[in-house]
C-alpha cells in the first residue's frame, strides 16, 4: 500500500492506495466519524458492486450506513443532483463537524465535494473514489462542481477532502472503456510534466487498462504523487502551475460539450482528442515537432482511446467549438491561455494565442481523414 501526503497549509490529507481499503474504511476513518450514523453518497452500479465491503466495514465498528444513491452518469453533475443531494444532507442532520462519503467515480466526487462546500457554509467529506480516472485524479486536489447548460464545472468550489482512499479491488469490475477513459488522465500526468512516466505508460498502458494488479498500482501511485505536488504548489490554480493540469481540457470541455455531456464522449476520451489536439497546435504553433505530435498520438491510440474528431460525427465547425471555449474558467479578459507543449513532458501555458486560429486550426481536424 502507498500514502501520499496532499500538503496544504491547515488542511493536509493523506491518500491511500492500495487492495481491499473498502474492507477496512472504518478503521481508516475513524477520526471523521462522530455518531453512529455515516451518511454515504454513492454511484448507483458502485454501491451495487462494492458497497457491501463497505456497509460491513462500518456494521463491524457499530456505525450505520445510510445511502443516498446516485444515477449513474454525467447527468448527475447538476442543479437537480445538487438540490436533492443538500436537502437530503440536510435531511440527515449533517453538521459542520460531520463527513459525508462519497463512494463512486468522479461524478459523485465532484458533486459531494461542492455539496459539502455549500452545506451549512461547509462540512467535511472523504473520497471513496471506485474509477481509475477518479483515483488518478478527481478525488485528490479539492476542485468540485457541477455542470450548467453553459459548459462544464462552471459553477463549483474549491473544498479539500479530509482523507482519500483509493481501493484499487474496485477497478476489477470497470468496464474497459472506463479504464481506457481514466488512463486519459494518467498519461496526462508524463505528458505535461515527467517523460520519464510517459515513456512508462508507453511501455505498460495497456497492462494498466487491463487490470494488471501491479501495473494498475504504479500507475495509480505515480498519478496521485505527481497530481499532490502539483496541487501543494499552487491549490487554486492562480500561479499558473495547476493550470497544467487542464492539459488537453480546453478542447476537451468543448467537445464534451457539442456531444451534450453524454455517453457518446466519457470524460477522459475528451481529455484524450484534447491531449492530441494540444500537441498536434504545438507542432503548428512551432514549439514541438510534427514527430513528437506524433508519438503523442500514438501512444494515446495504443490504448485504444480516441484521437480524431472526425470520429464523433460532429456537426458543428470550428467556431462552435471555440465559442464552447470562451466559456472557459481560464477566460482571462477576452484572452484564452492554452496549455501547450515545449517538449512531451515539458507544458507551459501560451497566453498569445489566436482563438480564430483555433478555430481555423479546428476546421482542418474536422475534415482530416
Ligand atoms: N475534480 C477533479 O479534479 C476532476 C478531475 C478529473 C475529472 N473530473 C470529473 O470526473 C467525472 C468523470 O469521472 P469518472 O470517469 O469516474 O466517471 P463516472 O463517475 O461517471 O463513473 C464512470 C462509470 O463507472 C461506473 N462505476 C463507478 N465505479 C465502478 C466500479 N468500481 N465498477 C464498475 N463500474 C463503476 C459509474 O456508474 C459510471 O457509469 C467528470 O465529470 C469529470 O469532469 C473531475
Ligand atoms: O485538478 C485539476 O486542476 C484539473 O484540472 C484536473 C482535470 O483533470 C479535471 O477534469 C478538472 O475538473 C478540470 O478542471 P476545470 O477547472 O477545467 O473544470
Ligand atoms: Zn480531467
Amino acid at each position: 500500500m502507498a500514502v501520499i501526503n496532499v500538503e496544504l497549509a491547515g488542511r493536509s490529507y493523506q491518500v491511500h492506495v492500495g487492495q481491499d481499503l473498502l474492507s477496512n474504511a472504518a478503521s481508516l476513518s475513524h477520526r471523521f466519524i462522530r455518531k453512529t450514523i455515516v451518511p454515504i453518497v454513492a454511484d448507483s452500479n458502485a454501491r451495487e458492486l462494492h458497497g457491501d465491503r463497505l456497509a460491513a466495514s462500518f456494521d463491524a465498528a457499530g456505525k450505520t450506513p445510510v445511502w443516498f444513491d446516485v444515477a449513474s452518469g454525467e447527468g448527475s453533475k447538476s442543479w437537480d443532483g445538487l438540490q436533492a443531494l443538500t436537502e437530503w444532507m440536510l435531511a440527515q442532520g449533517v453538521e459542520r463537524g460531520d463527513h459525508v462519503f462519497a463512494l463512486g467515480g468522479g461524478v459523485v466526487g465532484d458533486l459531494t465535494g461542492f455539496a459539502c462546500s455549500i452545506l451549512k457554509r461547509g462540512c467535511g467529506f472523504v473520497q471513496l473514489p471506485t474509477t481509475l480516472l477518479s483515483q488518478v485524479d478527481s478525488s485528490v486536489g479539492g476542485k468540485t462542481a457541477i455542470n450548467t447548460s453553459a459548459g462544464k464545472n462552471l459553477i463549483g468550489a474549491f473544498h479539500q477532502p479530509s482523507l482519500v482512499l483509493a481501493d484499487t479491488d474496485t477497478l476489477k469490475t470497470l468496464p474497459v472503456r472506463e479504464m481506457q477513459a481514466g488512463y486519459a488522465e494518467v498519461i496526462k500526468y508524463g505528458i505535461l510534466g515527467d517523460l520519464e512516466f510517459f515513456e512508462w505508460c508507453e511501455a505498460n498502458g495497456n497492462e494498466v487498462i487491463a487490470h494488471d494488479d501491479i501495473a494498475v498500482a504504479e500507475a495509480v501511485a505515480r498519478s496521485v504523487a505527481a497530481k499532490a505536488r502539483i496541487v501543494a504548489a499552487d491549490e487554486r490554480e492562480t500561479s499558473g502551475v495547476r493550470a497544467l493540469l487542464n492539459l488537453g481540457h480546453t478542447f476537451g470541455h468543448a467537445l464534451e460539450a457539442e456531444t451534450g455531456f453524454s455517453n457518446r464522449l466519457l470524460h477522459g476520451e475528451g481529455v484524450a482528442l484534447g491531449m492530441v489536439l494540444a500537441a498536434q497546435y504545438s507542432a503548428r504553433r512551432g514549439y514541438i515537432s510534427a514527430t513528437d505530435a506524433d508519438r503523442v498520438k500514438s501512444a494515446i491510440a495504443g490504448s485504444g482511446l480516441p484521437t480524431e474528431i472526425t470520429s464523433l460525427n460532429l456537426k458543428c465547425d470550428g467556431a462552435k467549438l471555440v465559442d464552447h471555449m470562451r466559456h472557459d474558467k481560464k477566460m482571462d479578459a477576452g484572452t484564452l491561455p492554452f496549455i501547450l507543449l515545449r517538449s512531451i513532458g515539458a507544458a507551459f501555458l501560451d497566453h498569445e494565442v489566436s482563438l480564430d486560429d483555433v478555430a481555423l486550426f479546428l476546421n482542418d481536424r474536422l475534415l482530416a481523414t
